[in-house]
């Protein structure tokens, strides 16, 4: 599914800790790779504030009601500040008791002198594979929801600094699994990454909009898309029958529905939002199934289950695929919950792209632009905004259906495998581009859109957003370019589709494209050419034609008695 909200949101309250942690370190630190290359005199290279810390994990026995984890430090100074470090040889050891979480630094040699830092108002930043900061609530400053302490560590390797983030979490989570007086295992951490990485207006806004109905209707309702899991989970029933499955991301509890008509020996449908009450209604309301159905509320990041599962269902996915960074939880879920054998439904995705040719469409964005260009506007020049206007509408990925036809190259496509894709990879996704024009024409852009494959045991089957197939309420994207480029038949374009993944839950994307001088159309008379353009994908233009531009697919009719509709098989 995906949610196509633009503009900020309006009066969700006050910012949670989490926000005003991470406001507070963007203050301390520009995030900026280039501004940590300077050197420590102990040769290792420095953190932004010129802290450097080498760690050595060392595991302490636990002692009766008492569990340590115990880590050497090279060095140690607090932030911000250009002071010496505060410790010549720290120590940094978690400290668990009943009900107390704390990380202490103290010095190796002295370990009375402790600095101690309360977990429940403790957050860790990795601010790169290597480098982390570590920052506190002072009592003094909680009333005022400020932080102000801070230490920013720099580790040797990348396993050193995951093995301090690890115990770090660990101690957090068994800080809340003491404070957690919740039934069935079921226990939230204080903080997950999902929190760390996305901002919290975002969030709620996104679990708003899923914890309506009308939403969940508006999935349900594009039949291409919900025929095709119907279809790969009922014809893959070998897959399910007697299986522990996870839904990720349960929404309605259709999919763990159709899991458990399937035979799975038990459902966990797992759904953050409020409809994780409408979920158990539903299911509730299914007396068959009911019983072998348990919902889940929460984050998949967060909630624990009692066993682990054979396979996953979800669906993940937003425009282009990866808006929404749901299929980060897809991925997290699986790293989780899921037996190493185990099976992901959907299993891979594919992103394609291809030049389009579409005239209309670019007079179109640059007439949304022309209002600017008005010089008495009650006499008020406005041309100097026209510049400015015309980019913001550029930047805007357009969001429809449209004519196979206007592709001007045969696509390229990206595959995204569930099975193997780290989470991290989804962070940026970059993509060069390499295309030989069909025919001689403009192009005005380059045209994105997605499927994904069921790899069942018994049938694998594709659900495509593809031009030219059923319409699905994901449509396809269209990246416009303000500068188009004239290309020859046979001629070569080249390019990169760089996407970097940002806090509100989508993407930035870099279009470049370049008319190449090489190949066989070039000696016709092209020019090389590069056009590039930034877009946001958080922001789309929506120019389907009719309201629920889908029901162009309503001919893929709902499923009432039993039949399976065919679908595009690939
Ligand atoms: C695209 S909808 C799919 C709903 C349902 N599975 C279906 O196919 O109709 C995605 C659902 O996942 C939920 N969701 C998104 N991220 C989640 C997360 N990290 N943990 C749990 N639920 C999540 C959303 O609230 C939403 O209801």
């Amino acid at each position: 599914g995906d949610v196509i909200v633009s503009g900020q949101s309006q009066g969700l309250g006050q910012q949670c800790s989490t926000n005003i942690i991470a406001d507070e370190v963007k203050q301390m630190f520009s995030l900026d790779k280039a501004a940590a290359s300077t050197a420590c005199s102990c040769g290792k290279p420095l953190g932004m504030a010129g802290v450097c810390l080498k760690t050595e994990p060392v595991e302490i026995p636990q002692r009766q009601n008492e569990k340590e984890h115990e880590f050497l430090l090279a060095s140690l100074s607090q932030l911000p500040s250009t002071s010496s470090p505060s410790f010549a040889s720290p120590v940094a050891r978690f400290f668990l008791l009943s009900g107390i979480a704390e990380l202490h630094i103290h010095e190796e040699l002295e370990p009375k002198r402790v600095d101690s830092f309360d977990l429940r108002t403790t957050q860790l930043f990795k601010l790169s594979p290597v480098q982390a900061v570590c920052i506190s609530a002072s009592p003094e400053a909680k009333e005022k929801t400020t932080y102000s302490t801070g230490i920013l560590v720099q580790f040797r390797n990348e396993k050193e600094c995951s093995s301090f983030y690890r115990a770090f979490e660990l101690a957090k989570k068994k800080l809340s699994a003491q404070d957690s007086d919740l039934p069935n295992k079921i226990l939230s951490l204080s903080k997950s990454t999902f929190d760390e990485k996305t901002d919290p207006s975002s969030a709620k806004m996104y679990f708003h909009y899923y914890g309506q109905l009308l939403h969940q209707q508006n999935m349900l309702e594009d039949y291409v898309r919900t025929e095709a899991y119907y279809a790969a989970v009922t014809e893959n029933q070998a897959d399910f029958v007697g299986r522990v499955v996870v839904d990720v991301g349960a929404g309605s509890g259709i999919l763990s529905l159709f899991a458990a008509q399937a035979g799975a020996k038990h459902v966990y449908a797992v759904e953050a939002s409020e409809m994780a009450e409408y979920a158990s209604k539903l299911i509730a309301g299914n007396p068959l199934l009911a019983q072998r159905i348990t919902v889940v509320k929460g984050k998949a990041e967060e909630i624990e289950l009692p066993e682990k599962a054979d396979i996953l269902i979800s669906e993940p996915m937003g425009t282009l695929l990866v808006n929404e960074r749901m299929l980060e939880s897809y991925v997290i879920a699986r790293d989780r919950f899921l037996v190493p054998t185990g099976k992901m439904f959907p299993t891979l995705g594919r992103m394609h792209m291809a030049p389009f040719c579409d005239q209309n469409l670019y007079v179109e964005i640059a007439n949304n632009a022309l209002f600017w260009q008005q010089e008495a506007f009650y006499k008020v020049d406005l041309t100097p905004l026209h510049e400015p206007a015309s980019q913001e509408y550029f930047s805007q990925p357009v969001v429809d259906a449209f004519d196979e036809r206007l592709l001007v190259a045969q696509s390229i496509s990206h595959v995204i495998d569930f099975k193997s894709v780290k989470e991290e990879d989804l962070y940026e996704i970059d993509i060069p581009l390499r295309f030989i024009c069909t025919n001689g024409s403009q192009i005005h852009g380059l045209a994105c859109w997605f499927d994904v494959l069921f790899n069942g045991s018994t049938t694998k089957r594709w659900l495509t957003t593809a031009p030219g197939e059923p319409t699905t309420h994901w449509y396809q994207v269209r990246c416009v370019l303000s500068q188009p480029l004239d290309v020859m038949p046979g001629q070569e374009i080249t390019g990169r589709l760089h996407m970097i993944a940002h806090s509100a839950q989508s993407y930035i994307i870099h279009v470049t494209m370049s008319t190449e001088l090489s190949g066989p159309g070039a000696d016709q008379g092209g020019n090389p050419q590069t056009s590039s353009a930034k877009y946001n994908l958080k922001d789309p233009y929506l120019r389907m034609l009719q309201p629920k531009g889908f029901s162009l697919a309503q001919d893929h009719k709902p499923h009432h008695d039993g039949q399976i509709q065919s679908l595009t098989e690939h």
